[in-house]
C-alpha cells in the first residue's frame, strides 16, 4: 500500500466506523468517523490519487480551500518514500505587489511612479497547525516522525524535499490575494513552516529559501519550535482566540500564560517577522499584515520602517472593550497594531468594538474613521473578507462533482441532508449543533430515519475534539437515533474529502447549517451559497458571525446557538420551506456573495491602505515652500483661460464663530472686491469654494459678485457662472440623496449640544455641522470635555447612521460635519473641469440677474492656468495632476499642494493676481 498507515489511525479503510451509510449497531462511537458504502468509495477514489506516485496524501487536490497547486514540485514526488523525505508545508506569506492596477483606482490619488510592492506577512499560525493536524494522516505523520526522528541525518539534499501548499492555512486570505491574479504583480508571501524546524542546518535553510522565493513568492521565518509553540499553541490559542471571542480565560492559566513564557514567546515570533520583513522590505513596499497572531508586529516594523505603507487585517473577531480589557498585555497589543496606517476589520461593530476599545484603554481620541494619536492618524474600518466567486465556478462545473452529486442523490434519496462544516473547538459551536439537531429530532420524531447531518470536521486533532467537547454529544445522539439502516450524524474530517466531494456535499445539501458562538466572518456559508444555484435551499445561520452582520445573510434563517429549541425549529423551518420563499432568500444572499468578493476585499483594502499612507505620510508643510507670487505671476500674465478655485471660509475670510451662533454674517467686502476684480478679467473663471448653504452664500455674496462660479456646502451645490445672457442656475448634486438621515442625525446632535456648553447645531441643506469650543476663554477641563464630546457624537451619529444612509464625517480643530459619501469639493471641482461629464446633478433653482457682460469663457475644458487656494487636501492632490496647476494649501497641517499660505497673506496676494497686466 502506497499510502502508509500508521497503527493508532488504522489509516482509512477501517470498516467498522459510522460513516454516510448505516453502522453496524456494534460501532457507535463517532469519532474517528471511517466511512463505509458510498463514502468508502470516495475515501477510495481519495486514497487512489493519493496512492499516485505523486505526493504526500494532503496534496493540493484534496484541499478544499487552497488553489497552490502550483507549489508541488513535481521532481520530489518520487521521492515520497523516502525516509529523509520532509514535506514542507507552504508559508504563508508575504506578497509582494506591484500596485499599479489597485492605484488606478484610488479615487484620483496621484499615478505617481513609486514603485509599490505588498508585503504580505500572515499568520504564524497554520502552520503548527498543519504538521500536528498531519499526523492524523498516516503518510504525514510518518514525515513528521522522520523528521523528528532523524534529526541527525537532516542534511537533507535539496532534491529529496519539496514544497507543497498548506492545506490548513487561512485559505480565504490565499484565494483572495491570488483572486486578483496580475493586478498585484509582485508579491511576497512571509510565514514560517511551523514545527520540526530547529534541526534544519544554515545550508538547508538557504536551500529552502531560495526555492521558496524562487517558485513561490514566498520568504519562510525561522522560528524555534519551542518559541513557535508557546507562542501559537499558548499565547495565541489559549489566551488570545478565546478572548477575542468572548471567552476569558480561566485566571490561573491566564496569568501564567501572560506573566510567563507564551507571551514572551509572542513578542519574540513578531519580533522575528519584523527582521524579516525589514531585510526584505523595498521602498514603496505595502506590508499587510494578517491576523491575531501578529497584533505587536506593525509597531515593531514602525519603529524599523517609519515611511513604510503597512496595513493590519484582523481576520477574526474583536470583542467588546469589556471583555478586551481584561488582557494583561492589552496595551501592548493595541499599540502594536495602531503602528500600521490602516487597521481592517471583518464588520463594522468589530471596528467600533476595537475603536472604543483604543478609547477607552488608551484615552486615544477615536473618530468614526480611525483613531488620532499623538503624532499621527490610524485609519480604522471594515472590509467585508470574500469568495472568488468565478474560480468556486469553475471548480463546480468540474465533472468529477457532479458525479458525486449523482452518488451522493442516489445514496440519500428520500432523505433529508443538512451539511456543516467547522473547526472542532468551543468557539465554533458544533456541541450547541449536536445538541439542536438532538432537539429536533426529538420535538419533530415524523424525521427520525429521514435527516442526516453531515459534520465535516475541520484541522482536529484528537485533543480539540475533546475540547471542542463534541464527541460525547455525537455519540450520545447516534446511540440514541441510529437503527440498522439510519445514522443521523455522520461525522468526516476534511482530510477524508476532496474538493469535488465536499462540493457535492454543499450541492446536494437541504440546508447548511453554522452555529458558531463566534466567528469573524464564515466563508462557508458564502461557499454553500454559491453552491445552491440551482436549489437555493435555506442557510441556518448563527446571529453571532461576521457573515450575519451583513444584510444579504439577514435572508437566512438566524439561530442564538446556545438556544438549542430555536436552533430545532430553524432546521424544521428550512427543511420545510417553500421553494419560492427560499429562493428570494438565497437570492438576497447570493448578491451580497458576488458583490462582495475575494476581489473587492483585497482591492478595497489595498487601495484604502495606499490612500491612509499617503495621507499620513504627508509633509508637515515645513518643506513646502510658501507662495512666491513674483514665480508664479509670468505663467498668470500669459495664460489665456484661467481656473481660479478659492476657498472661502478660513481662507478668504476668516469668521467669528461668536457671531456666527448668533445667525450673524458680516459680508466681507474686501474679499468680495478683489473677487469682482479677478473675474472682470475675461480670461479668468472664477469659483469660490464654500462650505456654507446656498442660502448663506446668497445672503454674503448674492448679487454683490454675479460673474462667480460658487461650490455650497462642500460641493453638495454649485451656482453656475453666468452665461451669455446672464442667466445662472443652482445645480444640485445631491438631487437623488435620500436626506432622511438628517432628522435622526439632528436629534442626536441635540442631545450632545445639550451637554456641551458653548456647542451649536448648524443644519444645512444636505449636510450638518456640529460646532464645539468656540469661547478660547473657556477652560481647559471645558475645552477637554467638547472634545470629547465630540468624539462620542460623531462615533454615535456614525455607528448609527453612517452606513445605513452612506454618510461620512469630516472632523475640524472645533466642529464635525456630517454629510453624504461621494459628494466633496473635489467632485464639484471635477464637475467643473469637466462640466460634460456624467449628468449627476439636477436643476435647483435659477437665479435670475443680467450679468453685465457675458463671459468667454466657454470652453471651460482648456485651462492654460488654474490657481487652487484653499485647505482641502483630496483637491489639491486631484489638481496635481493637472500640468498646469498652482496648488496653495492654506491649512496648518500637512500638505499634497505645491505651495503653501498663512490665510492672512491670502488677500495680498489674490490682489497682485487681480492687478496683474
Ligand atoms: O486557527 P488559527 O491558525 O489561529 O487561525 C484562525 C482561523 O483563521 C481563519 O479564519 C478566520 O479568517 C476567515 C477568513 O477571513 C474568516 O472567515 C473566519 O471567520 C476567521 O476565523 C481560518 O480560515 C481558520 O481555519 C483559522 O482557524
Amino acid at each position: 500500500d502506497s499510502l502508509p498507515s500508521s497503527p493508532d489511525e488504522n489509516a482509512l479503510d477501517t470498516t467498522n466506523g459510522p460513516s454516510l451509510v448505516p453502522p453496524t449497531p456494534a460501532a457507535r462511537s463517532p469519532l474517528p468517523a471511517r466511512p463505509t458504502g458510498p463514502l468508502k468509495s470516495i475515501v477510495e477514489d481519495l486514497k487512489s490519487r493519493q496512492a499516485s506516485p505523486a505526493m504526500t496524501p494532503r496534496g493540493e487536490s484534496t484541499n478544499p480551500f487552497t488553489t497552490f497547486s502550483g507549489l508541488t514540485q513535481p521532481p520530489s514526488r518520487n521521492n515520497s518514500k523516502s525516509n529523509s523525505e520532509i514535506s514542507l508545508v507552504d508559508v504563508l506569506s508575504a506578497k509582494a505587489v506591484n500596485l499599479n492596477g489597485a492605484k488606478a483606482h484610488a479615487d484620483g490619488l496621484h499615478s505617481g511612479t513609486k514603485r509599490h510592492q505588498l508585503t504580505h506577512s500572515s499568520s504564524t499560525a497554520s502552520h503548527t497547525r498543519v504538521q500536528r493536524r498531519l499526523s492524523r494522516s498516516s503518510t504525514t505523520r510518518a514525515h513528521s516522525r522522520s523528521i523528528s526522528s532523524s534529526r541527525p541525518s537532516l542534511e537533507l539534499h535539496s532534491t529529496r524535499w519539496h514544497i507543497e501548499s498548506n492545506p490548513h492555512c487561512n485559505g480565504g486570505l490565499k484565494n483572495a490575494v491570488e483572486s486578483v491574479g496580475t493586478r498585484l504583480k509582485r508579491k511576497l508571501w512571509v510565514g514560517t513552516l511551523g514545527v520540526n524546524t530547529d534541526g534544519f542546518r544554515d545550508s538547508l535553510r538557504r536551500n529552502i529559501e531560495w526555492r521558496m522565493r524562487d517558485d513561490c513568492d514566498s520568504l519562510p521565518v525561522w522560528i524555534p519550535d519551542s518559541e513557535f509553540a508557546g507562542c501559537y499553541d499558548d499565547f495565541c490559542h489559549q489566551v488570545l482566540w478565546p478572548c477575542l471571542h468572548y471567552a476569558i480565560p480561566d485566571a490561573p492559566r491566564t496569568k501564567s500564560f501572560y506573566e510567563h513564557a507564551s507571551y514572551n514567546q509572542y513578542v519574540a515570533v513578531n519580533q522575528r517577522f519584523a527582521d524579516a520583513i525589514a531585510s526584505a522590505y523595498q521602498d514603496g513596499d505595502i506590508i499587510w499584515v494578517n491576523d491575531y497572531h501578529l497584533m505587536l508586529l506593525p509597531a515593531m516594523l514602525r519603529a524599523r520602517l517609519p515611511g513604510a505603507s503597512i496595513g493590519f487585517f484582523m481576520h477574526v473577531a474583536f470583542p467588546s472593550s469589556e471583555i478586551f480589557r481584561c488582557l494583561s498585555v492589552r496595551v501592548d497589543l493595541l499599540k502594536g497594531v495602531l503602528g500600521s496606517d490602516l487597521i481592517g476589520f471583518q464588520t463594522a461593530n468589530y471596528a467600533r468594538h476595537f475603536r472604543q476599545t483604543v478609547s477607552r484603554i488608551l484615552t486615544a481620541e477615536a473618530l468614526p474613521k480611525g483613531v488620532q494619536m499623538d503624532d499621527r492618524f490610524v485609519d480604522v474600518g471594515a472590509f467585508p473578507m470574500g469568495i472568488d466567486v468565478g474560480s468556486l465556478d469553475e471548480k463546480k462545473h468540474d465533472p468529477e462533482v457532479a458525479e458525486w452529486v449523482n452518488a451522493l442523490r442516489q445514496r440519500y434519496a428520500g432523505m433529508k441532508l443538512i451539511v456543516g462544516r467547522d473547526k472542532l473547538d468551543l468557539i465554533q459551536g458544533v456541541r450547541q449543533k449536536i445538541q439542536a439537531f438532538e432537539a429536533f429530532l426529538e420535538k419533530y420524531p415524523e424525521y427520525q430515519g429521514k435527516v442526516v447531518l453531515i459534520q465535516v470536521a475541520l484541522q482536529t486533532t484528537e485533543e480539540s475534539e475533546m475540547q471542542g467537547g463534541v464527541s460525547d454529544v455525537v455519540s450520545h445522539l447516534n446511540s440514541r437515533f441510529s437503527t440498522l439502516t439510519y445514522q443521523p450524524v455522520v461525522f468526516l474530517h476534511t482530510q477524508d474529502l476532496t474538493f469535488s466531494q465536499y462540493l457535492a456535499l454543499l450541492t446536494v445539501a437541504d440546508a447548511f447549517m453554522v452555529t458558531s458562538l463566534r466567528e469573524g466572518m464564515a466563508l462557508r456559508t458564502h461557499e454553500y451559497v454559491e453552491c445552491q444555484e440551482e436549489r437555493h435551499r435555506p442557510l441556518i445561520l448563527s446571529e453571532f458571525t461576521g457573515s450575519y452582520s451583513y444584510s444579504g445573510f439577514r435572508s437566512c434563517i438566524p439561530v442564538n446557538p446556545w438556544d438549542k429549541r430555536m436552533t430545532a425549529k430553524a432546521i424544521h423551518q428550512a427543511l420545510t420551506m417553500s421553494d419560492e420563499e427560499a429562493l428570494s432568500r438565497w437570492e438576497d444572499m447570493h448578491s451580497h456573495v458576488v458583490t462582495q468578493s475575494a476581489q473587492a476585499f483585497v482591492t478595497s483594502f489595498l487601495v484604502r491602505c495606499l490612500r491612509a499612507s499617503i495621507e499620513h505620510s504627508q509633509t508637515d508643510g515645513t518643506e513646502v515652500a510658501v507662495l512666491d507670487v513674483q514665480r508664479v505671476l509670468p505663467r498668470y500674465r500669459h495664460s489665456q483661460k484661467r481656473l481660479l478655485l478659492i476657498d472661502f471660509e478660513g481662507t478668504m475670510w476668516i469668521r467669528d464663530l461668536r457671531k456666527m451662533s448668533r445667525g450673524v454674517f458680516d459680508p466681507p467686502k474686501d474679499a468680495i472686491e478683489v473677487l469682482n476684480r479677478l473675474a472682470d478679467d475675461p480670461r479668468n473663471e472664477v469659483w469660490l469654494l464654500s462650505g456654507l448653504p446656498v442660502k448663506g452664500m446668497l445672503d454674503i455674496i448674492g448679487e454683490a459678485a454675479p460673474k462667480i462660479g460658487i461650490v455650497a456646502e462642500n460641493g453638495c451645490f454649485i451656482k453656475t457662472r453666468p452665461d451669455r445672457n446672464g442667466g445662472s442656475s443652482w445645480i444640485s448634486m445631491v438631487a437623488n440623496f435620500n436626506l432622511t438621515w438628517k432628522a435622526p442625525c439632528l436629534e442626536i446632535l441635540n442631545y450632545f449640544t445639550e451637554r456641551t456648553p458653548g456647542s451649536f447645531v448648524e443644519e444645512r441643506e444636505a449636510s450638518i455641522v456640529w460646532r464645539f469650543w468656540v469661547d478660547p476663554d473657556e477652560s481647559s477641563s471645558d475645552r477637554q470635555w467638547a472634545r470629547r464630546q465630540a468624539s462620542e457624537a460623531q462615533n454615535h451619529v456614525f455607528d448609527s447612521l453612517g452606513e445605513r444612509y452612506g454618510l461620512r464625517i469630516i472632523p475640524g480643530a472645533n466642529s464635525f460635519l456630517v454629510l453624504p459619501n461621494n459628494v466633496s469639493r473635489s467632485t464639484a471641482v471635477g464637475a467643473i473641469l469637466n462640466p460634460g461629464g456624467p449628468a449627476r446633478s439636477t436643476l435647483v433653482t435659477s437665479v435670475p440677474w443680467s450679468a453685465p457682460e457675458a463671459t468667454e469663457a466657454e470652453s471651460v475644458h482648456e485651462f492654460d492656468f488654474v490657481l487652487a487656494i484653499g485647505k482641502d487636501q483630496r483637491m489639491m492632490r486631484r489638481l496635481n495632476e493637472l500640468d498646469n496647476a498652482e496648488t496653495v494649501s492654506t491649512g496648518d497641517k500637512g500638505t499634497d499642494a505645491k505651495w503653501k499660505l498663512d490665510p492672512s497673506k491670502v488677500m495680498p496676494a489674490l490682489w497682485r493676481f487681480a492687478d496683474a497686466k
